[in-house]
């Protein structure tokens, strides 16, 4: 299987063209093995690039654990590598887990609009919503210090959250229109050193009376902006920016 490696700020994944169908018949093992860091390409996601009726494509993400979800990281590289393939120039629209999307990429640079967000809740002083797929959002200080792994895992095998998981982002405000996010992803069962769809719930946490948040990730791979309106206690006409980057290309015989 010829299979492409793409980072969008260190959050990386498997990319397959399956436009002809060749992989539908990937199982949720043969994804496992091929998201294994010591024994496969090693990856926090696997995508498959299918085609769509009335889509330019279909954005098909599995976590590493083989569990599907939508993931605003994934879905930025697969707009690069759709962009590779010629599938499109400019602009571009796809269906993923979490219904339609629109999308453009300039330069390797890649705006995604997520789709709105209708409720927020609280959990004690910390919020829960849904950017695509569910996020915890809670408030520390000395984040570069903080323990992600223990208390992410804490926190999304807690007693309410457990069955269905939730990811677990980490915030520390910089300034007035900067956050820092660190964050424990559902279906990696680990920090992951970006997540598009938890910089997006935590940034939509952070609005006050700005549209556009930068946020700093744990590692050097860039950083990701966040424009959003609030409307009450929801959001809408959400853009998710960033870059999106081909590491290499590769063969891998699946067993
Ligand atoms: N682990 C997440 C999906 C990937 C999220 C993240 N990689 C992103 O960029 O949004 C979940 O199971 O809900």
């Amino acid at each position: 299987m010829e299979f492409y490696k793409y980072q969008g700020t260190g959050n990386d994944f498997v990319m397959i063209d399956n436009r002809s169908g060749e992989w539908d018949g990937l199982s949720i093992d043969n994804i496992r093995k091929l998201c294994d860091r010591r024994f496969g390409i090693g990856a926090d996601g696997l995508i498959k690039i299918n085609k769509a009726e009335g889509f330019d494509f279909e954005v098909d993400y599995y976590n590493s654990d083989g569990s599907k979800s939508f993931c605003g990281n994934g879905a930025r590289c697969s707009v690069a590598f759709a962009f590779f393939l010629d599938i499109f120039e400019g602009k571009c629209s796809f269906i993923a887990i979490d219904g339609a999307h629109e999308a453009e990429i300039h330069n390797g640079i890649v705006k995604l609009k997520m789709n709105d967000v209708e409720t927020i809740s609280l959990d004690g002083k910390d919020t829960v919503m849904n950017t695509g797929s569910p996020h915890y959002v809670k408030y520390v200080e000395d984040l570069v210090n903080y323990n992600v792994f223990a208390e992410g895992s804490s926190i999304r095998n807690a007693e309410n959250y457990k069955e269905k998981g939730i990811n677990v982002n980490f915030v520390e405000k910089i300034n007035d229109d900067e956050i820092f996010v660190r964050t424990y992803e559902r279906g990696v069962e680990d920090e992951t050193y970006s997540c598009g769809t938890g910089v997006t719930a935590s940034a939509l946490t952070f609005l006050q009376n700005n549209n556009l948040i930068s946020v700093n990730v744990k590692t050097l791979g860039g950083n990701l902006k966040v424009y959003a309106e609030k409307n009450g206690n929801s959001f809408r006409n959400i853009w998710l920016e960033g870059p999106a980057k081909q590491v290499f290309k590769g063969r891998i015989d699946v067993l």
